[in-house]
């Protein structure tokens, strides 16, 4: 069992609504709705909390509804380390289809002060050197700069924790040149961070080999059901999913985050932690919520996931 903090510097209530067909500027009438507590790092813990690790969370909670998130907290075990600051955390709309397409409304998050910036930073201070990993996982809420978010990564970096990294955007490209341990973008969010498509395998080999010596130990490059390639010094594995019944592809990647690190603080053969992560994020598809509630199933996904060895490898 590891110790493991996972940051998630805005989190969301998602309010997951389950209809049909999506009618744009039309009255929908939904089948089913479900609210959590939720937000990346979040979801990573529940997940590595069902691993079996010893969970810390921390970021930034609005005042104003609390109680979802230290219910979950509560439940869980985890420790709390959140930084409480005025205002709500944001609610975030997913519009699951029948056909599995989800439209995800983001919110933008409460207002984050430079007083509570701070106090975030002097806890993890603290806090850091106790922990096996750090998972640095979502959006910025407002109030947070890049250049905060920057020394904040250097700061982990500094205390010598193992960052895992899951954002987008812009936080992506400043996280990208602070050499994370671990990086989990979509094919969609790497383009986008560094500004221009990655066009085909050639290019993509160029810029994970220019990552990996920059200092990114794993680049996990996920491609939805498609599956996902890990490039490492050692090796590139990519894995296949097996076919899976979609009922909320929301969380699939921080599934799939915590599969990875769990594989990897273990120590264990690399097909393994692949064949593993890839089988939770799968698992991940078939339900809404997050965790991993169905030990069977998980063990079927899993001895159905392909795994293969590029002979682009890396090293
Ligand atoms: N339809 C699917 N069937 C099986 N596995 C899936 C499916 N969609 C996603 N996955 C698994 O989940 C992983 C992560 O999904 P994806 O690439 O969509 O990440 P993401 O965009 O970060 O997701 P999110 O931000 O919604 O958590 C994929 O690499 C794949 O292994
Ligand atoms: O707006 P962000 O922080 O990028 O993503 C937030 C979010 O979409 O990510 C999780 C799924 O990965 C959801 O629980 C949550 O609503």
């Amino acid at each position: 069992m590891a110790k493991i903090l996972t940051l998630t510097l805005n989190p969301a209530l998602d309010l997951t609504v389950s209809l049909d067909t999506l009618r744009p500027g039309q009255v929908n009438r939904s089948h089913a709705q479900h609210s959590h507590a939720a937000g990346k790092g979040l979801n990573v813990a529940q997940v590595l909390a069902d691993l079996g690790h010893a969970i810390s969370v921390a970021g930034f909670l609005g005042r104003d509804n609390l109680q979802p998130f230290e219910a979950l907290i509560e439940w869980r075990g985890f420790a709390d380390h959140f930084v409480r600051v005025p205002g709500e955390t944001r609610s975030n709309l997913k519009l699951v289809e029948a056909d599995g397409r989800v439209t995800d409304i983001n919110g933008q998050g409460p207002v984050v002060d430079v007083a509570a910036q701070s106090a975030l930073l002097r806890r993890l201070e603290q806090l850091v050197p106790e922990f096996d990993a750090v998972v640095v996982a979502g959006s910025l809420p407002r109030g947070i700069t890049l250049a905060w978010f920057e020394q904040l990564l250097q700061q982990l970096r500094r205390q010598g924790a193992k960052v895992v990294l899951d954002t987008s955007g812009e936080a992506l490209r400043v996280g990208l040149a602070c050499a994370p341990w671990l990086v989990k973008p979509n094919l969609e969010e790497l383009a986008e961070a560094l500004g221009h498509p990655v066009p085909d395998a050639a290019a993509r080999q160029a810029l994970v080999q220019q990552l990996l010596d920059a200092g990114v130990e794993h680049l996990v490059l996920s491609n939805g059901g498609e599956g996902l390639s890990w490039y490492s010094h050692g090796a590139t594995l990519h894995a296949q999913p097996p076919a899976v019944q979609v009922a909320s592809t929301v969380g699939a990647g921080d599934s799939l985050v915590a599969g990875m690190l769990h594989g990897l603080l273990q120590d264990e053969p690399a097909a393994q932690t692949l064949r593993r992560a890839t089988a939770i994020a799968a698992q991940a598809v078939t339900q809404v919520g997050f965790g991993i509630r169905d030990r069977e199933q998980l063990a079927r996904l899993q001895a159905a996931v392909h795994i293969t060895e590029h002979s682009e490898a890396s090293r």
